[in-house]
């Protein structure tokens, strides 16, 4: 097919979203990958438990890692007060040109921070870079395998302090057993499973919460 997914994405919300309405981006992305094509957003099932984390923690700096089209990036800026910001890292440049126009549809363009890299190589920067002192929330939504190294990178950045909340997707689906093992072993942290579904599907999968405790 000439156009990529993401791109049939965008013209879904393009088609059936209203500018300046986030619910609205929200809702046309769900129903094309409920009805149209399956895709790797963090869906309205888990979505839902994203938000309720977002409003209870009510943080001011976010860290997503994995943009994709933006959908989860949109959730959670669309519950910041002002002067709140989510810092969104995608590896994929065709991701994140889509990211930025879906994100842009939704009018939350100024809460939000899209940079594109591995998070290897940023994490170390963010700091210096973003002015950011610690995260209050970080969403691990990339690399599965990548989960535990860079938990362990933000920790030794000191991008981690006492009551940052890590909020991790599919750690059933596709899997993240070194992750989970890691902080639901550490006395660091105090860590709690959101079981759900896969995005758009009958499968298992959950979210873990976990509250870094401090040293
Ligand atoms: O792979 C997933 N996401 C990661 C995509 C690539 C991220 C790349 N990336 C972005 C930022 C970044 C920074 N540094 C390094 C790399 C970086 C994913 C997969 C599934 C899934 C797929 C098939 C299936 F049969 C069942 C489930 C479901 C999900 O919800 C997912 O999130
Ligand atoms: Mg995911």
């Amino acid at each position: 097919t000439r156009t990529s997914r993401p791109q049939r994405i965008l013209k879904a919300v393009q088609r059936k979203a209203t500018v300046g309405d986030p619910q609205s981006v929200i809702t046309a992305i769900d129903h094309f990958c409920r009805h149209r094509e399956w895709a790797m957003n963090v869906g309205d099932e888990k979505g839902s438990i994203l938000d309720s984390v977002v409003n209870e923690v009510s943080p001011v700096t976010v860290l997503e890692l994995g943009t994709y089209c933006g959908y989860s990036t949109v959730r959670i800026a669309r519950l910041l007060p002002p002067g709140a910001c989510v810092i969104t890292l995608e590896f994929n440049p065709d991701y994140a040109a889509i990211a930025r126009q879906v994100i842009k549809w939704s009018g939350l363009e100024d809460k939000v921070q899209l940079v594109e890299g591995a998070s290897g190589d940023w994490i170390p920067w963010m700091k210096e870079h973003f002015g950011v002192q610690a995260f209050d929330l970080v969403f691990l939504d990339h690399w599965k395998e990548r989960y535990l190294p860079d938990t362990k990178l933000l920790e030794e950045c000191g991008l981690i302090q006492k009551g940052t909340v890590l909020l991790a997707d599919n750690v059933i689906c596709p899997g993240t057993p070194d992750y989970l093992e890691y902080v639901r072993n550490s006395p660091h942290y105090n860590s709690q499973y959101y079981r759900s579904h896969l995005e758009y599907t009958k499968a298992e999968d959950g979210l873990e919460k976990s509250v870094f405790l401090g040293y």
